[in-house]
């Protein structure tokens, strides 16, 4: 994968994402404002407008019990569960293997009424980043989403308006483990997890419109996911 042309953007776009999602909602500057709770889920937004169109930068952290890190990013980051929990998802096609921890997605949602239907092409890494804080702790992964061109794939040719997102998801492991020396099991795990995006809509649409359309699906969107992941591994054996 080093040698891959995206490769130099891949490690930059990662770095920064990972350090802005390690920044506390207090820390990442003022400006966050919470707009859904829901258990252990909070999540936040800031009110941002580029050229009249809203790009409300999202940050999300979720406590789950009985998943691991490694559980979320591999099913958030595999295509072939995509369609079992991304609710807007109309087609999904992977572009390009770039390697076996980066894919190269096109992806149309479902359209929006009153808005057009969108599409987007963006590369996908994984990676497993060390556990600064604690060195012998559970490492630390990631996902980043970032939109990029594929020639084959030129931006608004067709029925659909290009839109444009930076998406980090990570998931931090937390082992408590049983006092009695029982093996480790699922109810010794939990995962914290912190899921930022931008997404430029592409097209102008009311502003109205985005703010209620992004508030009614994300708190949708990270409460299936996470529900997901819980019944899909609750009979597997825990991923580290
Ligand atoms: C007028 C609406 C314009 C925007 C429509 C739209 C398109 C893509 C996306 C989107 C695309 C990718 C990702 S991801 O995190 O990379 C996962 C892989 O699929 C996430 C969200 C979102 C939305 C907005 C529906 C809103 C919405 C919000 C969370 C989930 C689904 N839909």
């Amino acid at each position: 994968a080093c040698q891959h042309r995206l490769w130099p953007e891949i490690d930059k776009v990662v770095q920064q994402q990972v350090a802005m999602a390690r920044m506390g909602i207090g820390e990442c500057g003022s400006g966050w404002q919470l707009f859904a709770e829901d258990g252990e889920m909070k999540m936040y937004r800031r009110e941002e407008e580029l050229d009249g169109m809203v790009v409300d930068p999202l940050k999300a952290v979720h406590v789950v019990k009985g998943i691991t890190g490694h559980e979320v990013c591999h099913y958030f980051f595999t295509p072939q569960y995509r369609y079992d929990w991304e609710t807007t998802l109309e087609q999904m096609n992977v572009l390009e293997t770039i390697s076996d921890d980066t894919l190269m997605f096109m992806q149309t949602h479902k359209r929006i009424w009153p808005a057009s239907q969108r599409d987007v092409v963006f590369w996908s890494h994984i990676r497993k980043l060390p556990n600064e804080k604690d060195r012998d702790g559970p490492d630390i992964w990631t996902v980043v989403n970032n939109s990029t061109e594929h020639p084959d794939y030129p931006a608004n040719n067709g029925k659909c308006v290009r839109i444009f997102l930076k998406v980090c998801l990570m998931c931090q492991t937390r082992v408590d483990p049983p006092k009695d020396g029982t093996p480790l099991s699922r109810e010794n795990v939990s995962c914290k997890i912190t899921y930022c995006s931008v997404v430029n809509p592409g097209g102008w649409a009311p502003a109205s419109v985005l703010r209620a359309v992004y508030k009614r699906e994300y708190p949708k969107f990270l409460k299936r996911f996470t529900a997901y992941i819980i019944n899909q591994t609750k009979n597997k054996p825990i991923m580290f």
